[in-house]
């Protein structure tokens, strides 16, 4: 007998944590378009729709689905979409840049003033040094107009983001500032005592004047944090710390605003009292003379040279040679040395770690709010530029007398261009939702006491934000590249620029591959703990530990009842081609939750057999075979990972589009639009993900149904899309002379009077 108990209420209790765990529930055309060429884009532009076959058609029906486990409405598909000016200045200004209205004013009418100056640029016709100067300039100037202060990182880091996104200038500046602000900053804020943030952050410190750096990663170890070389040694008799690189491999390594602009940092390294190591705490080290902005002795900074992208940052390699610095430059909010001794408010070594990793949440963050802007600049550019350039159109009638319209097609207009652009419009409110979501459940964590529960549903939030807006980003800039064409390549059109500085994005703040592990590894224990509750242990105790029975239990139990909901629930619709059916989020969220809880549950049992093999096969100990399994299920630990960040972000999009439904109705324009926007995110990623057809989620009838109606969806948001990048909320200023510019046609703008100013 596998399970632990024979006691049948156990079993049924266990059998209904699964059960709600699982979450299942039980339960096109074209229309005549014409084209009016115009250079200014209004929202209704190019398309004057023939509208009969819209008329009286579709109003999102508020009809719940029966037996369905959402209170949700239908869609109907045959509307095309529409957004007034002031539905789509409320987009703009209060739904997608709602938050903080008052500072990025503020911030926008500053920019705008200084457009000139904080214009980006691609740094190809300068040297690496100019490229720098000119980042650092711009970063020391932002920081001296003091648009947010330093405190708010602890009391409002929803301000913080705010303000770092709401600064339209090149990628370099603000990864300078991010690096500031949310690394540099933000360890001193969460890991310092008062009195430290006091002396390094408050009105008395130069935070405001100069820039900190963030010492974390080293040549050897970068991702793996724990094995980190730089040590912090405590000197009894000075009662100072010695800091120490022993050897090449452990330089720290790409440490940006290190090479030429940082005077301070924050260093990782491990901490070492009287000979024991208490593994790696930070410290705040001085670097330079702020006069002279000479490095102090002790310290080698070099370059690490030119990178792919973000040359304006100055990213160095940094050792030290027993460089001293006061013990009270130990950040000190969960460790201290007093009275010669190490003291510290956490005894678990694993805990402390967790809370220093913590610090760098908001930085994390930051990313996927970041890549947000990028990917909303280049939709922004890709849409306008479509609906300005034409090429090919229909052939002459034979009969000359029947139709004078022998006028090319914009590119928009062409079915396949609208299946490359709509979807990714879908992604970029997808995106820009869950970003959000995000930060606010940060904050959420911040000011209310840093709960450590909390904390865990942050760090998962963070991750599955940075993996996959970051991923996406890069594809969806590459799209809107192409789908420009060769004025896409021009670096005046920014694109070239966007998709160079936001690769980095990918690895920086920790490596999207072993975010995504981490993203499993926490779905594996929440969904082991189900079955021990009361144990809040690790995946590898709890899935994998010797004899223990609720792993086993999990392993069998798992596997009975998912087959008994799947074949209750979504089996039951499988070939339910009905619209209402295929737009309910009964089915599209349904069927993606169904793809994670499948995934964690055949990897928790994939894993199990595993380490049972080597363990017995090859006389493993526990640790090697649960390391080794790890290794052996590592593809499908991402494929776990990826699976939970789409349905996150499409439950976090769903919910978005009920709370737009509840506050401006279901006539609403921009609900109607939001609605078909979601429904054509998740829609998408099941079309695309060979799974739900293999593990018969849908059948090739369904499959075909849906990219029907997607097709019909696509052609819907078509209508309306200029209106929906609008939405994004971007300053006309920071578009202007490209071919993203709202007012300028890229003809004009290539025009023989014209001057070609490059970037
Ligand atoms: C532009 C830029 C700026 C940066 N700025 C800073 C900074 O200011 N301060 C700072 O401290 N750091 C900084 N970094 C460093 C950055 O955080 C690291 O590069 C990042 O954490 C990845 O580490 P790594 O380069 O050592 O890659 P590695 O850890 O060596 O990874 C290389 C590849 O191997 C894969 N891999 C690694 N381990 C495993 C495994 N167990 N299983 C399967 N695959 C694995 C990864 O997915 C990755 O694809 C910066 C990096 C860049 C590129």
């Amino acid at each position: 007998m596998w399970i632990n108990s024979n006691n049948d209420t156990q079993q049924l209790r266990r059998l209904n944590v699964l059960a709600n765990h699982l979450n299942i529930a039980t339960t096109t055309d074209h229309n005549n378009i014409q084209l009016y060429p115009s250079s200014s884009l209004d929202h209704h532009g190019w398309l004057a729709m023939n509208e009969t076959a819209a008329l009286g058609k579709g109003m999102l029906s508020a009809t719940p689905i029966q037996g369905g486990s959402f209170n949700t409405n239908s869609l109907n598909s045959s509307t095309p979409l529409t957004l007034t000016d002031s539905e789509t200045e409320q987009l703009a200004n209060t739904i997608i840049r709602g938050d903080y209205r008052e500072l990025r004013q503020t911030l926008f009418t500053y920019f705008q003033q200084h457009a000139d100056y904080y214009k980006i640029f691609s740094g190809y016709d300068m040297s690496l040094d100019d490229a720098r100067q000119k980042s650092h300039d711009r970063a020391i100037r932002i920081l001296k107009e003091k648009f947010v202060s330093p405190y708010d990182i602890l009391k409002d880091p929803l301000k913080i983001s705010v303000f770092m996104n709401s600064i339209p200038t090149d990628a370099s500046t603000l990864v300078k500032l991010s690096v500031h602000f949310n690394l540099f900053g933000a360890c001193i804020a969460h890991l310092g005592t008062s009195e430290q943030l006091e002396r390094w952050l408050g009105p008395k410190s130069d935070f405001s004047e100069r820039l900190g750096c963030f010492l974390m990663s080293e040549l050897t170890h970068a991702s793996n944090v724990r094995k980190l070389g730089v040590t912090a040694t405590y000197d009894r008799a000075r009662n100072e710390f010695v800091l120490y690189t022993p050897d090449e491999g452990a330089q720290k390594y790409w440490i940006g605003n290190a090479y030429k602009s940082a005077t301070k940092g924050v260093l990782f390294a491990q901490c070492i009292v009287d000979g024991v190591n208490h593994g790696v705490h930070a410290f705040v080290v001085p670097m330079r003379d702020p006069s002279t902005m000479k490095v102090y002795d002790g310290i080698l900074v070099r370059d690490v040279g030119i990178k792919m992208g973000l040359n304006g940052i100055d990213n160095g390699m940094v050792a030290f040679n027993n460089y001293r610095i006061p013990i009270d430059h130990l950040l000190s909010r969960y460790a201290q040395i007093k009275d010669g001794k190490y003291e510290t408010s956490i005894k678990n070594d694993n805990v402390r770690f967790a809370k220093h990793i913590g610090a760098l949440l908001q930085a994390r963050l930051g990313v996927g709010t970041g890549c947000c802007n990028a990917l909303q600049m280049s939709l922004t550019t890709a849409i306008r530029y479509a609906h300005r350039r034409v090429q090919f159109g229909p052939p002459p009638p034979k009969d000359k007398t029947k139709s004078k319209n022998e006028e090319e097609w914009p590119l928009i207009k062409y079915k396949t261009h609208q299946m490359r652009l709509m979807p990714l419009v879908a992604e970029a409110y997808a995106y820009h939702f869950f970003a959000s979501f995000c930060m606010k459940k940060y904050e959420e964590y911040m000011i209310g006491g840093n709960r450590d529960d909390l904390l865990k549903t942050v760090h998962l939030l963070a991750s599955a934000s940075k993996v996959q807006i970051s991923w996406r980003n890069l594809a969806i800039i590459q799209e809107c590249r192409e789908a420009c064409g060769g004025q896409g390549y021009l670096t005046r059109n920014l694109l070239p620029i966007l998709r160079v500085d936001s690769e980095a994005n990918v690895t920086l703040d920790g490596d999207n591959h072993l975010l995504l592990y981490q993203i499993s590894g926490v779905l594996l224990s929440e969904y082991a703990k189900q079955f021990a509750p009361s144990k809040d242990k690790s995946l590898l105790t709890t899935v994998l530990g010797p004899g223990l029975n609720a792993a086993n239990a999990l392993y069998i139990l798992g596997k009975e009842k998912i087959n008994d909901l799947w074949r209750d629930g979504l089996l039951k619709h499988y070939a339910n081609t009905n619209e209402e059916h295929l737009l309910s989020k009964e089915f599209l969220l349904g069927a993606l939750q169904f793809r994670e809880n499948r995934l964690v549950h055949t990897l928790a049992a994939k894993m199990h057999k595993t380490s049972q093999k080597f363990k017995i096969e090859q006389h493993m100990s526990n640790g090697e075979a649960q390391f080794a399994a790890h290794n052996l299920c590592s593809t499908h630990s991402l494929q776990c990972g990826k699976a939970y960040c789409d349905k996150i972000i499409a439950k976090i999009f769903f919910e978005k589009v009920e709370y737009l439904k509840t506050t401006l109705g279901s006539h609403s324009n921009i609900y109607k639009a939001m609605h078909t926007l979601s429904c054509i995110f998740a829609m998408s990623i099941i079309i695309n993900d060979p799974f739900f057809l293999e593990k018969k989620v849908i059948g090739a009838t369904k499959s075909k149904a849906l990219k029907r109606l997607r097709e019909q969806l696509v052609s819907n948001v078509t209508h309306c899309c200029l209106s929906l990048v609008d939405g994004f909320g971007i300053p006309d200023f920071v578009l202007e002379g490209s071919i993203g510019s709202r007012n300028e046609n890229y003809v004009a703008l290539n025009g023989y009077n014209h001057k070609i100013v490059d970037v």
